[in-house]
């Protein structure tokens, strides 16, 4: 038995998600699609939130590989294993450079350390996500390609002209994939290095209403009032709720926050939300496992109107 992430979709619309999954270059194509009752299991290289991960008998394993994620032309393993990375960039033509992680995410720029393991001395790729492309540097700023169908969802949710500044915004991601949907984006990050990343990715995807700004996500409203939002996304998963208050000034009746959170119980944040935002309507989604006691969850609040 193999295990695997993979989309589950029902059997009519396989061939349609398989398609997908080439086009997005995330198909795994060492393991075939498998059907459950009524749904076909199609298996994918890098686990996406809602994605689940399921086992493949022998006889769907066409290769055998070490557990690993793929970014791009990156491939990182789970384990230190030179051999292993050998085997998955022979496999995956797509791959240019195997790496292990030697540090955790840490610091206040969220990032990792890692070391080349197989293929080219980079830790720089192209990433495609729906149609829009990010270049990604894993030691110079944080990127998880883990959100992608998160940021689908509040592309979906979104109303023609719309005002969204994301607190957090890394190498741009999030706006990155709005930006073509909204009014502008204000895109914040305190990492110099993400920054320059978003500016490029900014320009590889021809945004003109997208804005880079350097800075501590706590000196926002200080700068941005008296703007205000119709949608705002702080994703640091870590510390995201001691910014609310932060948030608060730049939010009106009926702004969307969206809140990313490791937590260990469900409801954990409605103590802090509703201090700052008093009478917000609150809807809590769990993203994915994170530890066998807590997991990522994504809060919605929508700002009430005063009384
Ligand atoms: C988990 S990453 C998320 C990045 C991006 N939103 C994404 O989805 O890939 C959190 C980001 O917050 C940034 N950050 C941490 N503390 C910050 C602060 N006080 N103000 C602004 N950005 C901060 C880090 O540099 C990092 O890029």
């Amino acid at each position: 038995m193999k295990e695997q992430w993979c989309l589950r979709v029902p059997v009519q619309d396989g061939e349609a998600a398989r398609r997908c999954a080439i086009a997005e270059n995330i198909l795994d194509r060492t393991l075939r699609p498998r059907a459950e009752n009524g749904f076909l299991l199609i298996p994918v290289l890098s686990p996406r939130e809602g994605e689940l991960r399921a086992e493949f008998a022998e006889n769907h394993v066409i290769e055998d590989l070490p557990r690993h994620e793929q970014i791009g032309g990156i491939v990182v393993l789970q384990d230190d294993d030179a051999a292993g990375a050998e085997k998955i960039l022979a496999a995956r033509p797509s791959a240019h450079t195997a790496l292990f992680a030697t540090s955790p995410v840490e610091g206040e720029f969220r990032t990792k350390t890692f070391r080349v393991l197989a293929g080219e001395p980079t830790t720089e790729t192209m990433y495609h996500e729906y149609g829009r492309r990010m270049a990604i540097d894993l030691t110079a700023a944080y990127f998880s390609a883990r959100l992608a169908n998160e940021r689908q969802r509040i592309l979906s949710q979104m109303k023609p002209g719309e005002k969204i500044l994301d607190m957090f915004a890394g190498v741009g991601p999030f706006p990155v994939m709005l930006g073509g949907s909204a009014a502008f984006v204000i895109a914040n990050d305190i990492n110099p290095g993400a920054v320059l990343l978003m500016q490029k990715n900014i320009r590889l995807n021809h945004l003109t209403n997208v804005l880079p700004m350097l800075g501590d996500a706590r000196n926002l409203a200080e700068i941005l009032s008296p703007l205000k939002f119709d949608r705002i996304i702080m994703n640091l998963p870590m510390d995201a709720a001691e910014f609310l208050p932060a948030a608060a000034p730049l939010a009106k009746p009926g702004t969307i926050v969206h809140l990313y959170s490791l937590v260990e119980s469900e409801g954990e944040h409605n103590e802090d939300i509703f201090r700052v935002f008093p009478g917000a309507k609150i809807t809590e989604r769990v993203l994915r496992s994170y530890s066998p006691t807590s997991w990522h969850a994504v809060y919605d609040i929508e700002v009430a109107a005063c009384e």
